[in-house]
Order: structure tokens, then sequence, then C-alpha cells
């Protein structure tokens, strides 16, 4: 035996706490297909259900026949909306206040919606079914084209809502339009352009685009009608917050709905809101008696499910002459398809886009946002950036880059010269946030050393020099991005959802031999919590990340929690972890002082368990104090070592970071090559510096696949043309660049660890850079923006329009 006691760095290794690069614990399943997803489960008698749907866009709903289906073997039932009728939930209320048909009810609004729903005893059965229901449509004109959504003669769309002039947001001023929302000062803005020296005006698209992650939306609802309870296995991102939609919708009380979220496929904003197939699914389940499973395929997923963006940002901005900006002004038309379904801050109809000012020092800025309908699928979620914060930065983003080419100057000089000082912090942006911390020279400094940016631009004038000159036909881009986020939705005094105040929680139990479990309202759905929360808990209270049990996704275990999207569950729910790790210790101090006869003010904290000040071999482990928890607490009190923390953020946390993509296009046939992307992310504190590179290097993927080629798109008569992979650009490992990352540390001053979100961020800032990349590379032929996505069609397509093909 080797009584050698453990060294500091040993005890502290031991711990596997904030800053180590743990291996996440969850892969040890998902690696060997033994994760636990909702398709896995399978309960006897378990019925399958799936759904009729429109192949028009915008049609009514003369009459449907189901007489034929329900003859087909294996077919219980057929649900339309007259049954929904019956239990009142032919529409549902939407996340954004509007409400949204379940099935259609009269008409459809747009291709693929939902009409009736098979009930059979498996797939094929209901799929069969499917095919013999007959539904006799009457086409209807459609609306496609956001920008003609609003023309006076437009077709009317939203005939429930037919006279109203009040929408959730406030009026509406057309019977397309969903609401208008401005923020900012309208005069002073005006005055700054009035004055400028030079002023720029650019309409910068963000094309509508979908988060579709590798698992499908799916559910499986079970009603026991003895006890009066339905079981809900579902991909949700926010499992309380469907309890309890599902509590005020199905008049079923709340503590008899039990809404589980297993192991989730990848999540990305897609999964946040609730679809027809839930509200089906529990029918059915209440109608038949048995279980029912609804699982979409990649199709609907795509076509159906909720898409992303679809901004159209109409973008100006006044400076001086020497490049110091003066004035933001951003009119913006969203296309929010046939029902208003964003996932949003209920205060907050256009999400947070109001973070446009970006990482600059704007004295005056204004912002009006148009909402519409449109005859497409409706929706509106994050898809890796928190509630609109990818479209502001991208706005923000190419319209700095604009600017610097119109007045002559390099890119990153003029972000440099327009930064928020790191003094200025906590900065109130003229749009009405406050930043809590930041230093954007730094890190814009960092990134320009690290890939020598004068090189580059040295290279790159030298290669124009060289097309010109007939010797090349390849152009270089340098596209700078230097992005601001907003994460950890937040505080109760300006966000809600549903009016539920969007805190976070998390209740640890430790055993009394020292192991614990804790569970969290957040959700997983990849990120890997099951490790990162262990190891804010073994810093925190000092036991081994590996003796702690993270759980979530269970509402009947879980304490109440807003869920996982908008990268809040570190900024919010990782906050309650640390909170209510301090209320362990805290009792755990007052059980160590009482067993080693001192007064509590003699312990200091060291590692793993408290030491008496002074005297540094009396001590008490942690782990000793567990199993003192349970046996000798001191007189008058209670006996266990648990704690609850329901953590309200004073304020957001706004990560940031400095990206560079370099890249070389081909001018003849629009092929692009990415040499190099370079990726600084700071997010404050680091919990564990691995998982931040592998949610980097996820975030930073899809940032390339949406700037590059991912794209929803309508025929004018509006059908979707990209409905599956084969048109759908989803990059694999072959087309991926490799990526670079890097990182400051800039704690938030107002978390109890000092850490803000990062997994959107590679998202939010990525977008820009390859755009603005390609934008470089085409600005000496005379352009000043092409929109997204630049697939190598397009490119081609700029290099004709700008005569290069000669
Ligand atoms: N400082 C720091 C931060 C963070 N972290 C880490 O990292 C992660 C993340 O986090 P965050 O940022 O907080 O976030 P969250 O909340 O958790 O999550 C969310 C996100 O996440 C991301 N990522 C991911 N991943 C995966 N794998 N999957 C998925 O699905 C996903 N999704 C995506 C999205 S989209 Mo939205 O929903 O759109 O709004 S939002 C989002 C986790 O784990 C954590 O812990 C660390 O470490 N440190
Ligand atoms: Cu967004």
């Amino acid at each position: 035996m080797n009584d050698m006691a453990p060294t500091r760095e040993q005890r502290e290794a031991n711990l596997e706490g904030m800053g180590c690069k743990r291996k996440r614990v969850e892969d040890v399943r998902f690696t060997q297909g033994k994760g636990n997803y909702v398709d896995d489960l399978k309960l006897p008698g378990m019925l399958h259900g799936d759904f009729v749907r429109s192949p028009y866009p915008h049609a009514r709903v003369v009459s449907i026949n189901t007489e034929a289906a329900l003859k087909v073997p294996g077919v219980l039932a057929v649900l339309t909306a007259e049954d929904l009728k019956g239990v009142n939930l032919a529409w549902m209320p939407t996340l954004a206040g509007d409400v949204q048909m379940v099935l259609a009810d009269g008409k459809v609004l747009y291709q693929n919606q939902e009409v009736a729903f098979v009930v059979a005893t498996d797939r094929y059965a209901a799929d069969d079914g499917i095919n013999a229901v007959e539904v006799e449509y009457e086409q209807l004109d459609v609306v496609i084209d956001p920008f003609t959504a609003m023309a006076p003669d437009a077709p009317v769309l939203r005939e429930d809502l037919a006279g109203k002039t009040e929408g959730a947001h406030g009026p509406r001023k057309h019977h397309n339009h969903v609401f208008e929302w401005t923020v900012g000062d309208r005069e002073l803005t005006d005055a700054a352009f009035a004055k400028a020296d030079v002023t720029i005006k650019e309409m910068l698209s963000y094309h509508r685009t979908h988060p579709s992650p590798l698992e499908t939306c799916q559910c499986v609802c079970s009603f026991d009608k003895i006890r009066g309870e339905l079981s809900i296995w579902g991909t949700f991102q926010a499992p309380h917050v469907i309890r309890t939609v599902v509590a005020l919708i199905a008049k079923i009380p709340e503590h008899k709905i039990h809404v589980i979220a297993p192991d989730i496929g990848g999540g990305f904003g897609n999964k946040v809101g609730a679809y027809p197939g839930y509200i089906c699914a529990a029918v059915a389940t209440i109608v038949t008696g048995k279980p029912v499973k609804w699982v979409e395929d990649r199709i609907e997923n795509l076509t159906t499910t909720s898409f992303a963006r679809d901004y159209h940002m109409t973008t100006e901005i006044a400076a001086t002459r020497e490049g110091k900006v003066t004035g933001l002004r951003v009119h913006v038309l969203a296309d929010h398809g046939a029902f208003d379904a964003c996932a949003d801050p209920s205060k907050w109809p256009a999400g947070f886009f109001n973070i446009v000012t970006g990482s600059y020092d704007f004295p005056t800025a204004h912002v009006a946002v148009d909402g519409v309908y449109t005859n497409k699928a409706p929706g509106g979620v994050a898809y890796r950036c928190s509630f609109r914060v990818t479209e502001a930065a991208y706005c923000i983003e190419r319209g700095m880059d604009i600017l610097a080419q119109k007045l002559g100057m390099d890119p990153a000089e003029l972000r440099l010269k327009n930064f928020i000082k790191p003094e200025q912090f906590p900065y109130h942006s003229a749009l009405g946030w406050e930043y809590d911390s930041g230093d954007y020279q730094t890190a814009m400094k960092k990134m320009m050393e690290t890939v020598d940016y004068a090189g580059l631009r040295k290279e790159q004038s030298e290669k124009r020099e060289a097309f010109k000159r007939g010797e090349t036909r390849e152009i270089m881009g340098l596209g700078v991005s230097f992005f601001t986020e907003i994460v950890g939705a937040g505080p109760s005094k300006n966000c809600d959802i549903l009016g539920i105040a969007m805190f976070d929680s998390c209740e640890i139990r430790m055993h009394p031999t020292g192991a614990g479990i804790a569970r969290v309202g957040s959700k997983s759905q990849g990120q890997g919590h099951e490790t990162t929360w262990a190891q804010i808990i073994a810093t925190e209270i000092g036991i081994p990340a590996d003796d702690i049990m993270v759980e979530e996704g269970n509402t009947d275990t879980a304490p109440y929690g807003l869920g996982t999207y908008g990268s809040r569950s570190t900024p919010v729910a990782g906050a309650a972890i640390a909170m209510a790790a301090r209320k362990i210790k805290a009792k755990a101090q007052m059980i160590a002082a009482y067993k080693l006869e001192v007064h509590e003010g003699d312990l200091e904290w060291d590692i793993d368990g408290f030491r008496v000040k002074g005297l540094p071999e009396k001590t008490m482990s942690m782990k000793d104090i567990c199993w003192a928890a349970y046996n000798s607490v001191p007189p008058g009190m209670e006996p266990g070592l648990e704690a609850v923390s329901y953590y309200d953020p004073p304020n957001m946390t706004y990560p940031f970071g400095a990206y560079i993509c370099v890249m070389e296009i081909d001018v003849d046939t629009g092929v692009y090559k990415i040499r190099r992307f370079y990726a600084l992310d700071d997010c404050g504190t680091r919990i564990n510096p691995m998982i931040i590179e592998g949610q980097v290097h996820g975030g930073l993927t899809e940032a390339f696949a949406i700037a590059m080629g991912q794209e929803i798109r309508y025929d004018e008569t509006g059908n979707v043309i990209t409905g599956s992979f084969m048109d759908f650009f989803m990059p694999t490992a072959v087309e991926t660049p490799h990526w670079e990352t890097d990182f400051t540390v800039t704690p938030s001053p107002h978390h109890p660890i000092g850490a803000k979100g990062v997994g959107e961020s590679p998202n939010v800032g990525g977008v820009p850079a390859f755009s603005n990349a390609v934008n470089d590379a085409f600005s000496f032929l005379g352009s000043t923006h092409i929109q997204m996505p630049h697939d190598f069609w397009r490119n081609w397509k700029a290099a004709k329009d700008l005569g290069a093909l000669g």
C-alpha cells in the first residue's frame, strides 16, 4: 500500500472540474449504439400515426372522404379537423401569440400542410390508409414572394383573421400583415443620416433555411384511462413548456401529464415548438386507448416543421469621412409563412434583432420589422442563433464591409476604429441592450496576427493584379467577421414564454457515500450537459465529476426549467447549478464546523473539503461530510444534503468572436476553395475546452452550409423544390473545410462562474465570414453585394454579370 497522500494537483485533477477537457460521458452509450431515442421506444399494442398532406400551397378543402381509408386493413382511425373540433383542438396556440391549424380547417395554406391523421397498426398500414383518403381541393392564388404579400390586391391568406386590425404584437396594416415592431430613435437616426459625410444602403437577404437535425421530430403518446394520465415521450428541447401547453389546451391536470425527452439526435431549434403531430398523437391515444407513435420522415421535416431566417434587411449606415459610424437604420421584411409560429420570448416578435448594432459604438439607430404571411411553412426558429441574432450579425457585418468598400478603407481597420472600447462596459447600446463585458480589440488583433492579415491582403492585391493581366482565373477573398452574440434568455423583467419567466433550475442531492445526482431544467440534444454540468458541481463542491450523475428531460423528476435553445443553458441553467452547489457547500460547512469542533468562520475551502484556518492538518473532505449529513448533523439541523436553485439571470451574456475566412474562387466555374478558416471565440469562463471546440466545429459547419448553399426554396407556384437532401445542401466531411479555433477569456461579471454561452456563436459569426469572403473576392470587379447562398452557380453567375467571363 502506498501511504503517500495525493498532491494538491492530483486532488484537483481527480475532480475533472471546470477547465478540464473531460471526455463526454454520454458518448459511452452514443458511440456504442446504446442511446435511447424516441423511435427506440416500443410499447405493447403501440399504433402508428401518419399524415395526409396537401399537395397544394393554397387551396380550399372542399371535402374529405375517409370511408375507403377506414376499410384498409390495419387502419383504426382517421382524424380530420372536424373530429378535433369536438375536443376544441382543430387549432393550437403558437409560441408567438398566433394560432395555427392542427389539421386543415376549410383550407390549406402551404404545401404539405397536415390535412388528416391516419392511425394504424403499423407504419405501412398507415401509409396505405393515407393513399385511400380522398380529398377534394379547389386551388387558390398563392403569395410566395414576401415583397408582394402586402400588395393591395394580394390574396387573403388568413381568413380566420379577417377584419382583425390588432395582432398579438400590435396593429396590422394589411390582411397579410403579422406585426410591425420598431425600436430605437427614429428622429435622431434620421438626423444622423441627414448630416452624414458618407452613407450606404443595401438590401441584404438572409434566405430561408432549415435546421434539419439528424433525428426528425417525433413522439409517442400513451393515455392511461384508469389513472387519467397522459405520458408523452418526444423530441423536446423544452419538455416542461410542452407539459404546460398540453395541460392548458387538453385540459388535463398538469400533474397527470408526464413529458419525457429521452436522448435527442440534434435539435438546433427545430424541436422547440409544438407541431400538429404531437396534438394528433395525443388525441389518437385518447380516442383509441392505445399508445400512438408519430415519426416524421425527412421530407416532412424539411418542408413543414419550423424553417429559419427568411429576413430581408434593407440596411443603411451613416458615417464620417474618416470612417466613424454615426447611425444605423434597418428595415426588415420578415417572411413568417402561413402562421406566426416563431419561437421567441413573448415580448420579442423579431427576437433580439435589436442586437444589430453589433460590436460597434453607434450613437443612434433605428429598426423596423414588418412580419408578413405567405404560403410557406410556419415557424421561425433559431437554428443555432438565439432569436434572430444571426440575421442581425449578418446585417451589420455585411454592412460594415460595404461601408469599408465605399470609404476605400480596410474592413478590419474600419471595425477596429468603431469597436466598443473595454472601458465602456457595461455598455448601453443605442437599441436598448446592456452588454455585460467584452474586449474586442484584443480578440481582433489576436486574429489578425495569427493569420498574418497584412500578408494576406498583400497576397490578395498581387492576385488581383495578376487576374487583371490575365495570368490567373482565380480571385481571392478575405471574409472578416466580428460578432457580438446575446445569449441567456432571460431575465424575468423582459423574457417569458407563454407568461412563464425564463429562469432555469437545478436540484442536487448528495448521497451518504459522497456520490450524487443533479437534475436540471435544461435538456441536452447532443451538447454534452451530462459531462459539463457535473464539472461545474465538481469544482464547486469538491466531488469528482464522475461521482455526479446528471439527469435532464423528465418533467416528473427535473425541477421546472425552460429548456435548451438560444445558448441559454450555460448562462441560466449553468448558473442555477453553481448556486445549488453553493447551497450544498454552505450546509456542508456547518456540518464540518460541528464535526471539527470549530466555528464555521474558522474554516476555509480547499479543493475537495474544508480545513481549519492555520491548522492545515485539521480537515474534513466533502465525501466525509456527505456521510455525516446522514448521521451526525449539528443539533437542530435537518439531516440530508440537497439543494434546489431557480435562477433568474440579472442580464443576458454577450459572447463575441473574431473570425476570418480565406477563400479562392475560380470565376469560370464558380467553384470555391476555403483555404483557411480561423475562429476565435470568447465565451467567458470555459467549462470544457474540448466540448467548446466541438461546439465551434459543429456551428461552423452549419454556417458553412447556410452561407454556401443550404436553402429552403419555393418555385413561384409554391412548390418546395428543396424538400430532400438531394437538393438541400447538407455538407459532409468531404465538403467541410478544416477549422482552426482559438479563444480569449473575458468572464461575464454577473454570472456566478463567469461563463457565457458558446453553442450558437460559430453560426452567428460564421455566416458573415463566408459571405464577406465571397463578396470581398468579387468587390474589385465592381460589385457591392451578392446575395447568399453562394453556391457554385451563383458565383459563376456573379462573375458573368460582372463581365469577368470575357
Ligand atoms: N463557457 C462555456 C459555454 C458552454 N460550454 C458547453 O458547451 C455546450 C453548449 O453550451 P451553450 O452555449 O450554453 O448552449 P446550450 O444551451 O447548452 O445548447 C443550445 C445550443 O446548442 C448548440 N449545439 C448543439 N450541439 C449538438 N451536439 N446538438 C445540437 O442540437 C446543438 N444545438 C445547438 C443550438 S441551436 Mo438553438 O436551439 O437554434 O436556439 S441553441 C443551441 C454545453 O455543453 C456547455 O456546457 C462550456 O463548456 N463552456
Ligand atoms: Cu435566429
